[in-house]
């Protein structure tokens, strides 16, 4: 296990950090795959809280992986691109939301209470809203890597597990000039209705990522996460290595934060090795995206939310895997006959 390697000086550090950042602990894996097979079930039956638990297993590095501290972090931003006419709501909703997070009035503060998660809302840069891509780079690197450090150092090392999430009108724009930035394609592939865009309202999206596209597209996987990304998005990039870096286990949410972490998988895809997609958003870029990434949400029930919501979700079924994995007898201590 190697130093923790944050803050980083520079987003190029981010092409070799697979090697400096601990992996998963392969023995603990397998303890808890032999252990899946003696309990008092046929294996495989049930289904993906297994391979749940056995991931919890690998990147905590116990056989018998617990939740104790649940973290979740939304990282609230804005965004230039806005100006192009590419969501439904103003830019002011953002600090509103906020606001109401701050005030348990949101849904995320339900679903972290009935999940049993701690949240915490960080707003990056104080809501400055980025460049709009569709004339000049919506950040600098600097401007980008502050935030990405940002994400990184609000990592509890003592969470079990980190929920990643965030809030920032405009940004499934962003996250569509990201997915069309890091893996091709057009506007129209990746684009989708967000909040409620309309039709006239989806040509003018796919249009702006295109003229972005054309505009910065040229630049690699690190380059795309500076001039189309966004502060919020490179943010839970950083948390979701800081949380590599503190071995924490990480539950990603809909297309946004999958989007804001497409960066690293362009990176390297072993950055992405400890986190587990808590679902798959209605907005249609995602499921492309979790192909793209070799990425299976764990449920997909029609959320497009937001906020960490669909990893919240998740962290119910995440518990129920972890009970059973740790509280279920073994066909020899309850004295079933076996296969
Ligand atoms: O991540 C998703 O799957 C997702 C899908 C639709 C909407 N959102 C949320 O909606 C906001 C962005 O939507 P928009 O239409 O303003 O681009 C932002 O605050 C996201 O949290 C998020
Ligand atoms: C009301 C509202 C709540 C949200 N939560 C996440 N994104 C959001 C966007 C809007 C518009």
């Amino acid at each position: 296990m190697s130093q923790n390697p944050f803050p980083l000086s520079s987003l190029e550090e981010l092409r070799s950090l697979a090697d400096r950042l601990p992996g998963a602990d392969e023995t603990a894996r397998e303890g808890a795959i032999a252990r899946q097979a003696q309990l008092t079930k046929p294996v495989g039956s049930l289904g993906i809280l297994e391979e749940t638990a056995c991931h919890f297993a690998a990147w905590q590095g116990r056989i018998n992986p617990e939740i104790k501290r649940a973290q979740a972090l939304v990282f609230a931003g804005n965004h230039g691109v806005v100006a192009q006419g590419i969501s439904p709501f103003p830019q002011e909703v953002t600090v509103q939301m906020v606001a109401n997070f701050r005030t348990g009035g949101a849904a995320i503060n339900q679903l972290c209470r009935a999940a049993g998660a701690d949240l915490e809302v960080i707003e990056i840069d104080g809501l400055n809203p980025t460049r709009d891509f569709t004339v000049e780079p919506a950040m600098t690197p600097e401007e980008c890597l502050a935030a990405l450090n940002t994400g990184a150092a609000a990592v509890d090392p003592e969470a079990d597990v980190l929920l990643v999430g965030e809030m920032g009108i405009g940004n499934t724009t962003i996250a569509a000039a990201l997915a069309a930035g890091v893996f091709g394609g057009t506007g129209a592939d990746w684009v989708g209705p967000g909040t409620g865009l309309n039709a006239e309202g989806l040509i003018r999206k796919a249009g702006a990522v295109d003229k972005g596209v054309a505009l910065h597209g040229h630049l690699d996987a690190l380059g795309v996460m500076a001039a189309l990304g966004g502060r919020e998005e490179a943010a839970m990039a950083g948390a979701v290595l800081g949380a590599r870096a503190k071995g924490v286990p990480v539950i990603l949410d809909g297309f946004v934060c999958c989007a804001a972490v497409a960066p690293l998988f362009g990176a390297d895809p072993r950055l992405l090795d400890h986190c587990l997609v808590g679902h798959a958003s209605a907005e249609p870029g995602h499921v492309k995206l979790l192909d793209k990434l070799g990425k299976t949400p764990m449920i997909q029930i029609g959320m497009r939310l937001g906020e960490a919501s669909g990893a919240a979700v998740a962290l119910l079924l995440v518990r129920a895997a972890l009970e059973c994995h740790n509280g279920m007898a073994t066909f020899a201590e309850a004295g079933v006959t076996e296969a």
